[in-house]
């Protein structure tokens, strides 16, 4: 009981399990291995233990904990804990009531409760600052390690709605952990994700059973989430991930790089854009490939000016998506995301959210339908709209991509009369805890493209789709280190441009079509972006 509970650092919480333990190991090695190696609190768990082995086994973590200085909490078992007068006590929603527990207890031993939904904040919220000291977030993603689950996995945007119920309940005591299916592969992207919409709250740590318990080296595997748990940093893609400036010299490079560069853009996207997507790729000097066969995605990402376009009108199974999307992640080389239809059914918004609950995406591209319900701002839940022509307040847009950009901390670009691009990738940064001081995301800087209304541009297929086309190809001729929201202005302005030229230019649909690819292809052979008639306006 030597540890001062408001002192207590989360980061790396390793919970027990004697289930999984490989052969020569014992739950006391695998933890000895965890202590040397960076885990910081531990939590003895034990399912189906006699009260005198659990004692006996707790007796002995604990003298593990003491010699490292680390708290040890029981899970369920109070009686356990207050015998052996351990640090704290983990009870779940079906154990003894929290009142209760903080009875028994009293003021001094930490008392953590496993958390899923808004209402348990709101009640913890509501017993204040003196009963639970931290929090449980899960389950992020599927585990095997918790045996019949009553909740199913949500994903870091789940995270992500507890730590905005805690911010809107004025929880600021409680410390949090995520906890689920956490492992290296996925831990960087759930600690970059997961922060409270108002960019005030990040997770505390992570909890993790599997990843060490069942570990062959306890020890690399502690090391490995103890450097993963101090970066600062989440290079989810090897660009610049800044605001810079823009300039039509600086677009002019761009434009000229895609033209040396020839970018090879895989595309994984719906039947009618295929076939015009790869005509537009061409157009401005990309090499598209189309192909949804994950078992070849590792030799095309890890072409040097690779990216990936990610269109969600496919028809591919999700788990080829979800590798597909990995091993761009893993290789750090950009994706585009078009949540087509977002929300329109139920099957496109659980695939579609499934994807961004598995991956990070350096651009997501949608039209005003698509960001509005990406940011929770779906038209039926809108005020204030003229419901008539359904023309929305550009103010609201703006709201709507804002939000979109740093809830997935993404390059936004809502798609309209007048284009909208926000950049909410924080340059990757990532953190632990609570600071008060962070940048309010609803003032992020921003950029609006328009040459006015361009019906024509609705009329023809995929010319939403093959703007994704545009972006990933001048994503894909960037190298390493180069500006990744610059490249993607570039391509709204770009693709403005030539919708607008072609729009003047054409007598029909059939000749728009035409005519926009050949406006594409002359805009990058003149490469004179100085020249381009659109009218931006940068914040
Ligand atoms: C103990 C526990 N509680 C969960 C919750 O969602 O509250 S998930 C879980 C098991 C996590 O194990 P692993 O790290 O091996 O996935
Ligand atoms: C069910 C659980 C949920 N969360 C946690 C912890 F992460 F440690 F808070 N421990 C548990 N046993
Ligand atoms: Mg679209």
């Amino acid at each position: 009981m030597g540890i001062n509970k408001k002192e207590v650092d989360y980061s790396l919480y390793l919970v027990t399990d004697s289930t999984m333990l490989p052969e020569g190991t014992t739950v006391c090695s695998q933890v000895e291995e965890g202590l040397k190696n960076g885990v910081t609190i531990v939590q003895l768990r034990e399912k189906d233990c006699d009260t005198k082995s659990f004692v006996l086994e707790a007796r002995k973590v604990q003298r593990l904990c003491i010699q490292y200085n680390v708290p040890l909490i029981i899970n369920d078992r109070i009686d356990v804990a207050l015998a052996i007068q351990a640090d704290g006590v983990h009870v779940g929603q079906s154990d003894m009531p929290i009142p209760l527990v903080r009875e028994l207890v009293g003021p001094d031993m930490i008392v953590g409760w496993s958390v899923g939904n808004i209402e348990e904040v709101e009640q913890l919220a509501r017993w204040g600052p003196n009963m639970i000291d931290n929090i449980g977030i899960g389950m992020v993603f599927p585990t095997k390690t918790k045996k019949n689950p009553k909740k199913q996995p949500f994903g870091p945007q789940g995270v992500i709605s507890i730590l905005d119920a805690l911010e809107e309940n004025n929880a600021d005591w409680i410390k949090t952990v995520a906890i689920g299916g956490l492992h290296p592969d996925n831990i960087e992207r759930v600690l970059y994700q997961c922060r409270s919409s108002n960019n005030r709250r990040a997770l505390d740590g992570i909890a993790v059973v599997s990843d060490i318990m069942a570990a062959e080296d306890a020890g690399f595997a502690a090391t490995r989430l103890r450097s993963l748990l101090d970066r600062t940093i989440y290079n989810f893609s090897n660009l610049d991930l800044s605001t810079p400036q823009i300039s039509s010299e600086l677009i002019k490079v761009i434009i000229d790089q895609v033209s040396k560069q020839h970018p090879l853009v895989q595309h994984v996207t719906n039947k009618v854009h295929q076939n015009f997507g790869a005509n537009v790729t061409l157009a401005i000097g990309g090499s598209p490939i189309m192909s949804e066969n994950p078992d070849e995605v590792l030799d095309l990402a890890s072409v040097s000016n690779s990216a990936l376009l990610l269109n969600t009108g496919t028809v591919a199974a999700l788990n080829d998506l979800k590798k597909i999307v990995h091993v761009y992640n893993e290789v750090r080389r950009p994706i585009v995301f078009d949540p087509v239809g977002y929300s329109a059914s139920q099957t496109r918004l659980d695939l579609n959210n499934a994807l961004l609950s598995y991956g990070q995406y350096t651009c997501i591209k949608g039209n005003i339908g698509e960001i509005l319900a990406l940011a929770g701002m779906g038209v039926s839940k809108m005020r204030g709209v003229d419901s008539g022509d359904d023309v929305i307040d550009e103010a609201i847009l703006l709201k709507a991509t804002r939000r979109v950009a740093f809830k997935y901390k993404t390059i936004a670009v809502c798609t309209g009369i007048t284009d909208i691009i926000v950049n909410g990738t924080m340059s990757g940064e990532t953190q632990l805890g609570r600071n008060e001081s962070n940048t309010n995301p609803e003032l992020l800087s921003y950029i609006t493209c328009t040459s006015g209304d361009i019906p024509i541009m609705g009329r023809i297929t995929a010319s939403g789709c093959s703007l994704g086309s545009t972006i990933a190809t001048l994503l894909g001729s960037l190298s390493i280190g180069e500006n990744a929201y610059r490249a993607v202005v570039a391509a709204v302005i770009l693709y403005k441009t030539a919708g607008k030229i072609a729009a003047n230019n054409c007598t029909g649909t059939g000749s728009f079509n035409v005519a926009l690819l050949d406006e594409l292809y002359q805009l990058v052979q003149s490469n004179n972006p100085a020249s381009w008639d659109v009218t931006l306006n940068i914040s």
